[in-house]
């Protein structure tokens, strides 16, 4: 509901996230460090208070899927287990409405560092096409993913709460178009997906062990997840 006391912060950071998102990758101040197929994945390497915060920014595009089914199942607290591996626990604190959630999970432990959870509100949103100019994208879908605080949240003294922003945005093409005439196919689906996530682990981990394990598992987790929605729409009539 708009009504509720999160709202203005929620809906000034899913538009500014998703500025953030459309800004391209030029003028070097992004580090391309993997490279996979489509996926391109990229950092800005940024110390706060001598931890490692690294910004992270990812493009991809993937075939048979829409913008729509790709950020609803980023969103859904449903199926998070069945694609994202880094977490042990989840639940759903609170339903702000229909479309924002407030998640609290703990992550598996990166050794050495001590065990992290997050708090955070969920957001997705649906965004019209701006202008009919571009009649070949159909919407544009983002989830913003925003740290917060919330009273029900257990505090467990061993476990060090992240700090994160992250947004997932989608946009879908249809390329090749369909014949003439012709419905669209999940072959006539192209979708240009940009993730980008800013988490400050919240606690002392050696800059060393986290740009290690940002290196190894982001490409893991982005490419999971795609082909985790791809292979579960496969069979399914499309979802726009
Ligand atoms: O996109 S999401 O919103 C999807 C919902 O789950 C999201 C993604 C990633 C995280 C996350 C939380 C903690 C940590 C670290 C910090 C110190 C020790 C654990 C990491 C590190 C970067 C590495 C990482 C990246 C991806 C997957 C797993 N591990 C990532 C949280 C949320």
């Amino acid at each position: 509901a708009t009504t509720h006391p999160l709202w203005p912060q929620i809906d000034k950071l899913t538009m500014e996230q998703l500025g953030y998102a459309q800004q391209g990758v030029e003028g070097g101040v992004w580090q391309l460090f993997a490279e996979e197929g489509e996926m391109k994945m990229y950092r800005r390497e940024l110390e706060e208070g001598g931890l490692v915060v690294d910004p992270l920014k990812a493009v991809h595009q993937v075939r048979g899927a829409t913008a729509h089914e790709m950020a609803h199942h980023f969103w859904s607290p449903d199926v998070r287990f069945e694609w994202d591996t880094s977490i042990e626990q989840m639940t759903v604190l609170d339903r702000i409405s229909e479309d924002t959630l407030v998640f609290l999970q703990l992550h598996k432990r990166v050794w050495p560092t001590a065990q992290r959870d997050a708090l955070f509100w969920s957001h997705i949103r649906k965004i019209p096409p701006s202008d009919p100019a571009n009649a070949d994208a159909h919407d544009t879908w983002i989830v913003c993913n925003q740290s917060t605080d919330h009273p029900d949240a257990p505090k467990d003294e061993k476990v060090v709460r992240v700090e994160l922003t992250v947004c997932f945005v989608c946009q879908t093409f249809l390329d090749p178009p369909p014949a003439e005439g012709e419905a669209p196919t999940r072959d006539n689906l192209l979708t240009k997906i940009t993730y980008c996530s800013v988490v400050n682990p919240g606690g002392w981990a050696p800059a060393s062990v986290l740009r290690a394990v940002y290196k190894r598992e982001y490409p893991k987790f982005l490419k999971r997840f795609t082909q985790y929605v791809v292979d579960k729409c496969a069979a399914q009539p499309i979802n726009f």
